[in-house]
This record gives structure tokens, sequence and C-alpha cells, in this order.
């Protein structure tokens, strides 16, 4: 009972945490892959509401650390948490159940179904099955204007995205986990993407943790800012201060030193 009663007022459970509430969070997170260290003593945490963006140069780690916080992958050592409970054995299928929806950088939407058969299939992936209502509920959030018998693969990148935010979002999750989702977007995209998502978490509440190359779209949404590079976090805080921080500045300019080099 003392045990427990610990674990939920330990600031690494995600309860209470610099006086607001923390929805969910993570705490020494290590993996290694291949026998590779890919991910070292990861921290972060995330309340409602808010949207915390992820960057990094490529191969920081980002994609690998979304895989652990969604249960597609168990870490070397660490926890996370959410709604103060230690999910870190949850498979994904359950962190779903609970309120935890993911999207992938690849949009990849099943090869044989329409736009209908698609939303059916995700309606009865799991008990509660949902009704063709919440389908439209989450079509209608995302804006999605396809007739139900267009084959899913005849979707262009954009409407790709938005027909599988919306089987996301048609259970009502409270935390998204959004790896690159303006990826393959054109400006006008980016925008509705950028709008959708500001929605999302400041009228509804849903907390948004989402990795993004496009500087502006996270500076336009984005809260807090973490920068991941070589598996580890290396700088956190509003988009300014993160920019100006010279670790950040040495992380990317070493990157891009090494391109130009290769
Ligand atoms: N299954 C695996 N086995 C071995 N190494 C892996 C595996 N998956 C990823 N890695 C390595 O882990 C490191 C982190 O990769 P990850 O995809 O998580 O980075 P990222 O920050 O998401 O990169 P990007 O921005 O390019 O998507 C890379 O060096 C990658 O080569």
């Amino acid at each position: 009972m003392v045990e427990l009663m610990l674990r939920r007022l330990s600031p690494s459970s995600g309860v209470e945490q610099g006086g607001t509430a923390t929805l969910f969070s993570c705490s020494g997170i290590s993996l290694d892959l291949g026998g590779r260290e890919i991910l070292r003593e990861i921290n972060l945490h995330v309340q409602a509401g808010e949207v915390l963006g992820i960057i990094g140069p490529n191969g920081a780690g980002k994609t690998s650390l979304f895989e652990i916080l969604s249960g597609r992958m168990p870490p070397k050592s660490g926890t996370v948490w959410f709604k103060g409970e230690n999910v870190t054995s949850l498979p994904l299928h359950s962190r779903s159940r609970l309120g935890i929806g993911r999207t992938f950088q690849t949009p990849v939407v099943p090869d044989e179904l329409t736009v209908g058969e698609t939303f059916k299939a995700a309606r009865q992936a799991y008990r509660p099955f949902l009704t063709k209502f919440d389908a439209e509920y989450g079509a209608d959030l995302v804006g999605l204007k396809i007739s139900e018998d267009t084959p899913a693969m005849q979707l262009d990148t954009f409407n790709r995205r938005k027909l599988l935010l919306a089987c996301l979002l048609m259970r009502r999750p409270s935390l998204l986990l959004l790896d690159e989702p303006a990826a393959g977007l054109i400006n006008s995209e980016v925008d509705e993407i950028d709008k959708l998502l500001r929605m999302l978490a400041k009228e509804m509440d849903v907390a948004i943790l989402i990795v993004e190359h496009r500087i502006e779209l996270l500076g336009m949404i984005a809260d807090r800012i973490l920068v991941m590079d070589a598996g580890e976090v290396i700088s956190e805080g509003l988009m300014d201060d993160v920019m100006a921080d010279p670790k950040v500045h040495a992380a990317y300019f070493e990157d891009f030193s090494e391109e130009a080099d290769a």
C-alpha cells in the first residue's frame, strides 16, 4: 500500500509535476538494438492539452522512442506512465484501449479496403465496437470528405493521413503520439494539420507528442520542445530557447557538415 502511494506521488509517476497534473510521462528510458545503444535515460512528460514537440537530427532516436512510448517495443530499462499507472509492460493494443493513439511516418492504408471498409475495420478492431456515428465524428473532426466507396489505396498522402487520424480520433484518445504528421504534405495541407492539432489540444484537451522536422509547424503548435541527439535529450524548453542552445546548434551543425563531407 505504502509502495503504491509512493508510486502515485512520485514525480516520475506523472501524477503531479511542477504543480500541474501530468497525463503521460516516461523516466529513464534506455534501448539497445543490434548491440548498439539507441536511447539513453530519456525522461519526458506532457499534460492534458499540451503539445510537446520532439526534434533532432536523423537517427537521433525519435521514432525508436515512439516505439517504446506506444508499446510496440519494450525498453531495456525505464518506465512509462499514463494517468498515474505504470503501462511499461502493456502492448500497443492495450495502450490504445486506455486512450493512447499513435500515427506513423508513412501513412499506410489497407490494400484491399475502401474508405468505408477501413472505418468499419477500425470500429471493430477491439471492444468496445464503435458505431457509424463514431466514424462520422472522426471524419468530421479531420475534415475527410471522400466517398465511402473510394479504395483507400487511391487516396493521396493528405487524405491517407486524415483517414488514419480519423480512425484514431473516433476512439476519443486523450494522448496522441504523432510521428511526422506533415511529411509529404504541401503548405496549405500543413496549415490544415496545424489548425486541427491546435483544436484537438486547446479545445478538446488532448495531449500531443509530435515528432516533426518542420520547425515552422512546431513553432506554431508546440508549447515546449525537446531536442534529441544520438539517443539522448540534449535540450528542452521553449522553441526560441532550444534553438539558441549551443548544444542544439552543434548537433545540427555537426550532422550537416558530416553530410557535406560524405
Ligand atoms: N531495428 C533496428 N536495429 C538496429 N538499429 C536500429 C533499428 N531501428 C533503428 N535503428 C537505429 O537506431 C537509431 C535511431 O533511429 P530512429 O529511426 O529512432 O531515429 P529518428 O530520430 O527517428 O530518425 P529520422 O529522423 O531519420 O526518422 C539509428 O541509428 C537507426 O539506424
